[in-house]
């Protein structure tokens, strides 16, 4: 390991920063499985334990706490006669299915010595992007909080499949945060802080405030660590960081272990400061909260058009389009080489575009109809990646 852990001096803005962390209201907090099970996979009921003690304090002190709690797939693994985490999906979800009982009986059970409720909430990726959903996700959320029960969220895996899985966490608790208007996100992990490097390698260090993108060059943010049930690694972590500080949230990332001292506001673990320049909330919903459902193959003029000059996406600059999408849906404007430059809301079903590609609006009006000269994706539903 490089440096001990030890507690940096604050400096003066990581100290203002810090006293937002003690003065938030309302509080998600994100724990990973590799910090509630056992070496074998287990659920380690000391570790609930620990950490309910912590949120019970803060709950019951008056201030409103969601918890995003993994786990549900390493308890679900001694139950089966599992020994590791599984790799294909169904084998997962059924792990998921039987741990997730097992993980919400034992915070239930946690909470009630600290005289709290506890309300599961179980969600898939489109009930925090997609707006309908996300309205309904927030008002189950803000109706637990009033009712002074603390929700505990997982996502809900049974049902996700694939290619509309979290699979990590980390995202989903940036996005709840942001869905409740939380003041303040802490990501819970088996490591004490963010590193420069593997923690385990001896010239990393530990860094103690992230101000800004700057402050994360030259960081090698690595995968998942060796308790082997943890997903993502610190990629995600970094990922729901910027998702969160983003929505104008200061984030802590720091161990289990130190939640207590992390929430008192103690210079412990890593402080990513909130960016002041919050970018419009739909928009950036846009960017980090959604995934795309198709692609928009376009042209360089189109390129220039909507990254350079911020022009709506007509259908003359596409060239080629994939994905099933309805109108509506998010998809991803890519270039000639394929790589994404945007992400915006499509106003047509992707079995239209072929007929229009290539052809201009007034064509297209003349041909078609008035309802043909609207652009493919609007200017004001587009985000630049
Ligand atoms: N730069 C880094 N700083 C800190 N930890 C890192 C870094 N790169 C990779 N890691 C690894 O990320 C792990 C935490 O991620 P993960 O196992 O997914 O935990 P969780 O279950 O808490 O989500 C740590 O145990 C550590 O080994
Ligand atoms: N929803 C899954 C989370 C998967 C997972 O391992 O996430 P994390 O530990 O946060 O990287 C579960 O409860 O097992």
């Amino acid at each position: 390991m490089g440096t001990q852990p030890g507690r940096a001096a604050p400096t003066t803005q990581n100290g203002r920063v810090r006293d937002a962390v003690t003065a938030a209201r309302r509080v998600v907090v994100k724990i990973g499985s590799s910090s509630l099970t056992t070496a074998t996979g287990g659920l380690a009921d000391e570790r609930v334990d620990a950490l309910v003690d912590t949120l019970g304090r803060l709950a019951t002190e008056g201030r409103e706490v969601v918890l995003v709690s993994s786990g549900a797939i390493a308890a679900g693994l001694a139950p089966l006669g599992l020994t590791r985490r599984p790799r294909d999906l169904a084998t997962q979800q059924a792990a998921a299915s039987v741990g997730q009982g097992l993980l919400i009986g034992r915070y239930a059970a946690a909470f009630a010595r600290h005289g709290l409720t506890v309300g599961q909430v179980l969600l898939t990726v489109d009930d925090v992007t997609r707006r309908a959903h996300y309205r309904n996700a927030y008002r189950t959320l803000r109706k637990l909080l009033d009712l002074h029960a603390v929700p505990i969220v997982n996502e809900n895996d049974t049902v996700a499949t694939e290619e509309i899985r979290f699979g990590d966490n980390d995202r989903l608790a940036a996005l709840v945060a942001a869905l409740v208007h939380a003041d303040l996100l802490v990501l819970l992990s088996d490591v004490d802080a963010l590193w420069t490097g593997d923690p385990a390698r001896p010239h990393s260090t530990r860094i103690t405030e992230v101000r800004d993108e700057k402050d994360l060059a030259g960081i090698t943010i690595g995968g998942a660590g060796r308790s082997g049930v943890g997903t993502g690694g610190m990629v995600t972590k970094v990922e729901a960081a910027r998702i969160a500080t983003g929505f104008g949230i200061p984030v802590v990332l720091t161990g289990a272990d130190l939640a207590a001292p992390a929430l008192a506001g103690e210079p412990v673990g890593t402080l990513f400061h909130p960016q002041r320049q919050r970018p419009a909330a739909r928009l950036f919903w846009l960017a980090h909260a959604t995934s795309p459902r198709g692609r928009l193959h376009l042209d360089p003029g189109a390129v220039a058009a909507v990254v350079g000059r911020r022009k709506s996406l007509l259908p003359a600059g596409i060239t080629a389009v994939d994905g099933a999408f309805t109108a509506g849906d998010p998809v991803d404007l890519v270039d000639a080489g394929g790589a994404p430059v945007a992400r915006g809301l499509v106003n047509y079903d992707a079995v239209e575009l072929p007929g229009l590609l290539g052809r201009s609006t007034s064509e297209l009006a003349a041909a078609l109809g008035p309802a043909y000269e609207r652009e493919v994706v609007h200017r004001d539903d587009l985000v630049l990646l």
